[in-house]
Protein backbone atom coordinates (compact mmCIF):
# COMPACT_ATOMS: atom_id res chain seq x y z
CA UNK A 1 0.00 0.00 0.00
CA UNK A 2 1.36 3.46 -0.79
CA UNK A 3 1.74 5.87 1.89
CA UNK A 4 1.41 10.02 1.67
CA UNK A 5 5.00 10.28 1.45
CA UNK A 6 5.51 8.03 -2.00
CA UNK A 7 1.68 8.91 -3.36
CA UNK A 8 2.85 11.30 -6.39
CA UNK A 9 1.38 14.74 -5.59
CA UNK A 10 0.27 15.24 -9.16
CA UNK A 11 0.66 12.15 -12.03
CA UNK A 12 -0.66 12.33 -15.34
CA UNK A 13 -0.48 9.69 -17.85
CA UNK A 14 -1.36 9.74 -21.52
CA UNK A 15 -3.17 12.54 -21.56
CA UNK A 16 -4.46 14.00 -25.20
CA UNK A 17 -6.39 17.44 -25.15
CA UNK A 18 -7.67 18.73 -28.54
CA UNK A 19 -8.83 22.14 -28.76
CA UNK A 20 -10.61 24.46 -31.40
CA UNK A 21 -13.27 23.14 -34.47
CA UNK A 22 -12.19 21.82 -38.04
CA UNK A 23 -8.86 23.25 -39.85
CA UNK A 24 -8.40 25.69 -36.13
CA UNK A 25 -8.27 22.36 -33.96
CA UNK A 26 -4.72 21.45 -32.49
CA UNK A 27 -3.40 18.86 -29.96
CA UNK A 28 -3.36 21.04 -27.04
CA UNK A 29 -2.12 18.06 -25.15
CA UNK A 30 -0.41 14.83 -27.21
CA UNK A 31 0.16 11.79 -25.04
CA UNK A 32 2.17 13.88 -21.94
CA UNK A 33 2.27 12.39 -18.87
CA UNK A 34 3.98 13.59 -16.15
CA UNK A 35 4.76 12.52 -12.24
CA UNK A 36 5.62 15.01 -9.76
CA UNK A 37 6.43 14.45 -6.20
CA UNK A 38 5.88 16.40 -2.82
CA UNK A 39 8.70 18.86 -2.17
CA UNK A 40 9.79 19.19 -6.00
CA UNK A 41 9.57 21.91 -7.82
CA UNK A 42 9.34 21.82 -11.46
CA UNK A 43 9.43 24.41 -14.50
CA UNK A 44 7.98 24.25 -17.68
CA UNK A 45 9.00 25.80 -20.33
CA UNK A 46 8.11 26.31 -24.03
CA UNK A 47 6.90 28.55 -27.27
CA UNK A 48 3.56 30.42 -27.17
CA UNK A 49 0.49 27.89 -28.01
CA UNK A 50 2.85 24.89 -26.95
CA UNK A 51 0.19 23.67 -24.25
CA UNK A 52 1.56 25.16 -21.05
CA UNK A 53 -1.17 26.40 -20.09
CA UNK A 54 -3.49 23.67 -21.60
CA UNK A 55 -1.01 21.48 -18.68
CA UNK A 56 -1.95 23.76 -15.86
CA UNK A 57 -5.82 23.71 -16.82
CA UNK A 58 -5.63 19.32 -16.80
CA UNK A 59 -3.85 19.41 -13.80
CA UNK A 60 -5.61 21.51 -12.20
CA UNK A 61 -9.21 19.89 -12.95
CA UNK A 62 -10.42 22.97 -14.51
CA UNK A 63 -10.17 21.18 -18.28
CA UNK A 64 -10.92 17.28 -18.71
CA UNK A 65 -8.31 15.21 -21.09
CA UNK A 66 -10.25 13.82 -23.91
CA UNK A 67 -8.17 11.00 -22.86
CA UNK A 68 -5.58 9.75 -20.00
CA UNK A 69 -5.60 10.25 -16.60
CA UNK A 70 -4.93 12.66 -13.91
CA UNK A 71 -4.38 12.14 -10.28
CA UNK A 72 -3.73 14.77 -7.90
CA UNK A 73 -2.33 13.38 -4.62
CA UNK A 74 -3.77 10.31 -5.46
CA UNK A 75 -7.63 11.05 -6.49
CA UNK A 76 -8.14 10.56 -10.27
CA UNK A 77 -9.76 13.91 -10.92
CA UNK A 78 -11.17 13.69 -14.27
CA UNK A 79 -13.40 11.16 -12.61
CA UNK A 80 -14.99 14.16 -10.48
CA UNK A 81 -18.27 15.83 -11.24
CA UNK A 82 -17.72 19.64 -12.12
CA UNK A 83 -19.13 20.54 -8.52
CA UNK A 84 -16.74 17.77 -6.76
CA UNK A 85 -14.12 18.87 -8.70
CA UNK A 86 -14.08 22.58 -7.72
CA UNK A 87 -14.31 21.39 -4.21
CA UNK A 88 -11.61 19.53 -4.48
CA UNK A 89 -9.30 22.01 -5.93
CA UNK A 90 -10.18 24.31 -3.12
CA UNK A 91 -9.16 22.08 -0.75
CA UNK A 92 -6.29 20.67 -2.54
CA UNK A 93 -4.18 22.67 -5.47
CA UNK A 94 -3.26 26.12 -5.01
CA UNK A 95 -3.06 28.36 -7.72
CA UNK A 96 -0.75 31.16 -8.43
CA UNK A 97 -1.36 33.80 -11.21
CA UNK A 98 1.09 36.08 -13.76
CA UNK A 99 0.31 39.32 -11.28
CA UNK A 100 -1.09 37.58 -7.98
CA UNK A 101 -4.64 38.37 -9.39
CA UNK A 102 -5.72 40.33 -5.98
CA UNK A 103 -8.66 41.91 -5.21
CA UNK A 104 -7.79 45.28 -5.12
CA UNK A 105 -10.32 46.35 -2.13
CA UNK A 106 -8.68 44.36 0.24
CA UNK A 107 -5.89 44.46 2.59
CA UNK A 108 -3.39 41.26 2.22
CA UNK A 109 -4.19 39.71 5.60
CA UNK A 110 -7.84 39.90 4.00
CA UNK A 111 -6.98 38.20 0.71
CA UNK A 112 -5.98 35.13 2.84
CA UNK A 113 -8.94 35.48 4.68
CA UNK A 114 -11.58 35.37 2.09
CA UNK A 115 -9.58 32.36 0.00
CA UNK A 116 -9.89 30.44 3.52
CA UNK A 117 -13.32 31.21 3.78
CA UNK A 118 -14.55 29.98 0.45
CA UNK A 119 -12.79 26.74 1.14
CA UNK A 120 -14.49 26.41 4.44
CA UNK A 121 -10.96 26.42 6.11
CA UNK A 122 -11.19 27.46 10.06
CA UNK A 123 -8.20 26.99 10.87
CA UNK A 124 -5.88 29.03 8.43
CA UNK A 125 -3.74 31.42 9.88
CA UNK A 126 -3.03 34.43 7.62
CA UNK A 127 -1.16 36.39 9.82
CA UNK A 128 1.41 33.28 10.24
CA UNK A 129 1.83 32.31 6.26
CA UNK A 130 2.07 36.52 5.31
CA UNK A 131 5.14 36.21 7.86
CA UNK A 132 6.27 32.97 5.96
CA UNK A 133 6.62 35.20 2.73
CA UNK A 134 8.18 37.72 4.59
CA UNK A 135 4.97 40.08 4.28
CA UNK A 136 3.74 40.37 7.65
CA UNK A 137 4.91 43.74 7.79
CA UNK A 138 2.34 44.76 4.64
CA UNK A 139 -0.52 42.62 6.17
CA UNK A 140 -2.29 46.07 6.11
CA UNK A 141 -1.75 47.42 2.66
CA UNK A 142 -3.88 47.01 -0.06
CA UNK A 143 -2.42 45.72 -3.54
CA UNK A 144 -1.89 48.98 -4.73
CA UNK A 145 0.04 49.91 -2.09
CA UNK A 146 2.33 47.23 -2.65
CA UNK A 147 4.92 46.65 -5.56
CA UNK A 148 4.94 43.77 -8.14
CA UNK A 149 6.79 41.51 -6.19
CA UNK A 150 4.61 42.11 -2.92
CA UNK A 151 1.99 41.79 -4.79
CA UNK A 152 3.14 38.20 -6.22
CA UNK A 153 4.30 37.06 -2.73
CA UNK A 154 0.74 37.78 -1.15
CA UNK A 155 -0.84 35.60 -3.88
CA UNK A 156 1.81 32.58 -3.33
CA UNK A 157 0.78 33.30 0.75
CA UNK A 158 -3.05 33.07 -1.17
CA UNK A 159 -2.79 29.76 -2.78
CA UNK A 160 -0.77 28.29 0.50
CA UNK A 161 -4.00 28.90 2.64
CA UNK A 162 -5.18 25.67 2.33
CA UNK A 163 -2.23 23.99 2.78
CA UNK A 164 -2.23 22.47 -1.01
CA UNK A 165 -0.47 19.62 -2.11
CA UNK A 166 0.11 21.00 -5.53
CA UNK A 167 0.75 24.06 -6.27
CA UNK A 168 -0.07 24.98 -9.81
CA UNK A 169 2.20 28.33 -10.99
CA UNK A 170 1.32 30.66 -13.99
CA UNK A 171 3.99 32.97 -15.34
CA UNK A 172 4.96 34.36 -11.74
CA UNK A 173 7.53 36.32 -12.79
CA UNK A 174 6.41 38.18 -15.95
CA UNK A 175 5.36 41.28 -14.63
CA UNK A 176 8.89 41.58 -12.02
CA UNK A 177 12.22 42.93 -12.33
CA UNK A 178 14.96 40.57 -12.22
CA UNK A 179 15.91 40.74 -8.61
CA UNK A 180 12.23 39.94 -7.72
CA UNK A 181 11.62 37.39 -9.91
CA UNK A 182 15.04 35.66 -8.16
CA UNK A 183 12.87 36.10 -5.08
CA UNK A 184 9.73 34.89 -5.86
CA UNK A 185 10.77 31.73 -7.52
CA UNK A 186 13.41 30.99 -4.68
CA UNK A 187 10.42 30.94 -1.93
CA UNK A 188 8.56 29.16 -4.63
CA UNK A 189 11.43 26.48 -4.26
CA UNK A 190 11.80 26.77 -0.06
CA UNK A 191 8.46 26.24 -0.34
CA UNK A 192 8.62 22.45 -2.09
CA UNK A 193 11.44 21.92 -0.58
CA UNK A 194 10.46 22.88 3.44
CA UNK A 195 7.18 22.03 3.35
CA UNK A 196 6.78 18.97 0.43
CA UNK A 197 4.45 21.10 -1.54
CA UNK A 198 5.00 20.40 -5.25
CA UNK A 199 5.13 22.86 -7.51
CA UNK A 200 4.45 22.92 -11.56
CA UNK A 201 5.74 26.45 -12.65
CA UNK A 202 4.89 27.76 -16.26
CA UNK A 203 7.16 30.21 -17.21
CA UNK A 204 9.09 32.24 -20.01
CA UNK A 205 11.81 33.20 -17.48
CA UNK A 206 15.33 31.05 -18.38
CA UNK A 207 16.83 33.17 -15.83
CA UNK A 208 15.16 31.27 -12.70
CA UNK A 209 15.24 27.85 -13.82
CA UNK A 210 18.40 27.19 -11.74
CA UNK A 211 16.14 27.15 -8.56
CA UNK A 212 14.53 24.32 -9.95
CA UNK A 213 14.67 20.86 -9.65
CA UNK A 214 13.53 19.94 -13.39
CA UNK A 215 12.81 21.85 -16.33
CA UNK A 216 10.28 20.62 -18.64
CA UNK A 217 9.79 21.32 -22.50
CA UNK A 218 6.59 21.95 -23.94
CA UNK A 219 6.57 21.35 -27.95
CA UNK A 220 2.95 20.96 -30.11
CA UNK A 221 1.54 19.72 -27.06
CA UNK A 222 4.43 16.96 -26.05
CA UNK A 223 6.58 17.12 -23.17
CA UNK A 224 9.80 16.52 -22.67
CA UNK A 225 12.99 16.68 -19.78
CA UNK A 226 15.21 19.44 -20.81
CA UNK A 227 19.02 19.06 -19.85
CA UNK A 228 19.99 23.03 -18.38
CA UNK A 229 23.36 24.35 -19.76
CA UNK A 230 25.96 24.39 -17.22
N1 LIG B 1 -10.20 27.64 -26.33
C1 LIG B 1 -9.42 27.28 -27.34
N2 LIG B 1 -9.93 26.94 -28.53
C2 LIG B 1 -9.15 26.57 -29.55
N3 LIG B 1 -7.81 26.45 -29.47
C3 LIG B 1 -7.24 26.77 -28.31
C4 LIG B 1 -8.00 27.21 -27.18
N4 LIG B 1 -7.15 27.46 -26.15
C5 LIG B 1 -5.92 27.19 -26.63
N5 LIG B 1 -5.96 26.79 -27.91
C6 LIG B 1 -4.81 26.37 -28.73
O1 LIG B 1 -4.21 25.27 -28.07
C7 LIG B 1 -2.78 25.32 -28.18
C8 LIG B 1 -2.16 25.32 -26.80
O2 LIG B 1 -2.51 26.54 -26.15
P1 LIG B 1 -1.96 26.90 -24.69
O3 LIG B 1 -2.67 28.15 -24.25
O4 LIG B 1 -2.07 25.72 -23.81
O5 LIG B 1 -0.41 27.23 -25.01
P2 LIG B 1 0.68 27.99 -24.12
O6 LIG B 1 1.95 27.23 -24.30
O7 LIG B 1 0.17 28.16 -22.72
O8 LIG B 1 0.81 29.41 -24.80
P3 LIG B 1 1.26 30.84 -24.15
O9 LIG B 1 2.69 30.69 -23.73
O10 LIG B 1 1.09 31.79 -25.31
O11 LIG B 1 0.32 31.14 -23.02
C9 LIG B 1 -2.48 26.57 -29.00
O12 LIG B 1 -2.31 26.19 -30.36
C10 LIG B 1 -3.73 27.41 -28.84
O13 LIG B 1 -3.92 28.25 -29.98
Amino acid sequence: MSTPSTTPALEIVGARLELGDGDARVHALDDVSLRVDPGEIVAVVGPSGSGKSSLLAVAGALAKPDSGIVRVHGTDVTALAKSAATRFRLTTIGFVFQSGNLIAALTATDQLRLAARLAGNRTADPAALLGSVGMAHRADHRPDQLSGGERQRVGIARALVNDPSLLLVDEPTAALDRASSHDVVRLLAARAHEAGVAVVMVTHDHDVLEHCDRVLEMTDGRLGERVLAA
